[in-house]
């Protein structure tokens, strides 16, 4: 049988940035600097749940940043819009993902795609769910994953013994009235949530489960409510690559967010669920075989919002039949 358009693109492109050693691995978090540079998966879901993938996609490694979108859509869903926009704006903020910097006049973090927002969204759940924050966080993101996810210990432990840049930031919030009290319990959870482990197969399913309106494609499970889907890629499609978002709404043009670790998370709504693996960044902390790939795959399926092959998404859906 003839080997699926999809699963012949993942084929190349791994293939093609196989050899490829640009960028480097993070090291700010002691653990993550273990990872081997060399370890690269790419994985494609369907909304109506195929899998696509090629080299390591069974390879795990820490969630980190690609917990932020999930976790600004559970506080939308426990809080609602109005409530969640007191205290984390939509605004890209031009800036690392580090960033301390405020927004003027409001003093609230840019959006929930950096450090500063996604902490302020921990800091509402841990609000919300107290004690039991970690084991809500953990099953949801299971849900869209499709299996039981976990936290890696030493990562989480590593991060929480360096994490002094964080903290600040956290205590900024606090002074500003954007998180209260429980600062330290906030950041606990923060850096419980960006510890989970995850391969890029969970990632695309989670994307994938997006992509389809927030069920589940490969369970049939409700994960999250449709509308708080809507939110969470808007603001992965402004703001989710951090200050090379700009760059990739216009080279790529689909909603998606990085880690630090080296994954990469994207989203063709309606579509598909795609994801890599790939450890060494580029100096705004994306990974650097993550983007080549993302960029390559969307010129080659058209996969961009306004490409004129997107047409009605009709060149992706024929491939798709
Ligand atoms: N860009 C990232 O993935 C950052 C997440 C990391 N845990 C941090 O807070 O620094």
């Amino acid at each position: 049988m003839a080997k699926h358009r999809l699963q012949e693109i993942v084929d190349e492109l791994h293939t093609r940035y196989a050899h490829c050693d640009e960028g480097e691995v993070a090291t700010y978090i002691p653990e993550l600097g273990k990872a081997n540079p060399k370890d690269f998966g790419i994985c494609i879901a369907t909304a109506d749940g195929r899998i696509f993938d090629a080299g390591d996609s069974d390879r795990v490694f820490t969630i980190q940043s690609i917990s932020k979108p999930l976790t600004y859509g559970m506080a939308v869903e426990a809080y609602g819009r109005d409530k969640v926009g007191r205290h984390v704006g939509v605004e890209p903020s031009g800036d690392a993902f580090n960033s301390i910097e405020l927004e003027s006049g409001t003093n609230r973090p840019f959006n929930p795609m950096v450090n500063a927002g996604a902490i302020t969204v921990s800091a509402l759940l841990y609000q919300h769910y107290g004690s039991e924050a970690l084991e809500v966080l953990l099953s949801r993101f299971s849900a869209a994953a499709g299996r039981t996810l976990a936290v890696d210990e030493s990562v989480y432990a590593s991060e929480s013994r360096t994490g002094h840049r964080n903290r600040a930031i956290a205590y900024l919030l606090l002074n500003f009235g954007m998180v209260e009290e429980h600062v330290d319990a906030a950041l606990d959870l923060y850096f419980k949530q960006c510890s989970i482990l995850v391969n890029s197969r969970d990632l695309a399913v989670m994307g994938a489960t997006l992509a389809n309106l927030g069920n589940n494609p490969l369970t049939g499970e409700e994960v999250f409510d449709i509308e708080c889907v809507k939110d969470m890629l808007s603001i992965m499609f402004t703001c989710g690559m951090y200050d090379y978002s700009g760059q990739w709404a216009y080279r790529v043009g689909v909603p998606a967010k990085s880690g630090v670790a080296g994954g990469v998370l994207a989203v063709v709504n309606r579509q598909l669920g795609i994801a890599s693996y790939s450890p060494p960044l580029d100096a705004r902390g994306n990974s650097y075989r993550g983007i080549e790939v993302c960029v390559d795959m969307a010129n080659e399926l058209g996969l961009h919002v306004f490409d004129c092959m997107n047409e009605g998404s009709s060149y992706l859906k024929a491939i798709l039949e």
